[in-house]
């Protein structure tokens, strides 16, 4: 099913969609080839493949660690309201990393764009580094 939404929903803006709930027996993951189509509807986020899995990353530079926390928070509350949840990251005091994808799975779902393109529309900018974003 996913496959096929992805391609007959092309231009819709994955932001307005809901997350569905992960524990579907016929959740499948998409191929390579299908995502790296998709990756150009989520700026700022790469593809990953880590041992075989798909995955969503990206990076940005915070002010503070507290900022970082507050990033977060913002991510932490999207994903809460989706029932679908990343990995959050924060390294070096200043290095927040995400990953998203459906571990159900075994890979990336269109929950995993939708959830992306959901924390690209929270406004960041009082939380990063001027400099840099990646
Ligand atoms: C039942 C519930 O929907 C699942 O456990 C969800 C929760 N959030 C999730 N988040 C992500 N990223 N992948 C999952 O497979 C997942 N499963």
């Amino acid at each position: 099913m996913a496959v096929q939404y992805f391609f007959k929903k092309k231009n819709s803006d994955l932001s307005m969609k809901k997350c569905v709930p992960c524990n579907s027996k016929d959740l499948r993951p998409i191929t390579e080839e299908i995502a790296n189509e998709l990756i150009p509807r989520v700026a700022g986020w790469n593809l990953v493949n880590e041992n075989g899995t798909l995955k969503l990353h990206r990076s940005w530079k915070v002010k503070s660690f507290c900022k970082g926390l507050e990033l977060f928070k913002l991510v932490g509350d999207v994903a809460e309201a989706e029932g679908h949840h990343p990995d959050l990251h924060l390294v070096g005091w200043n290095n927040v990393k995400i990953e998203i994808w459906t571990y159900a799975a075994g890979g990336l779902t269109e929950n995993d764009f939708i959830l992306a393109a959901k924390i690209n529309g929270l406004d960041l900018h009082e939380l990063l580094r001027k400099k840099a974003t990646s």
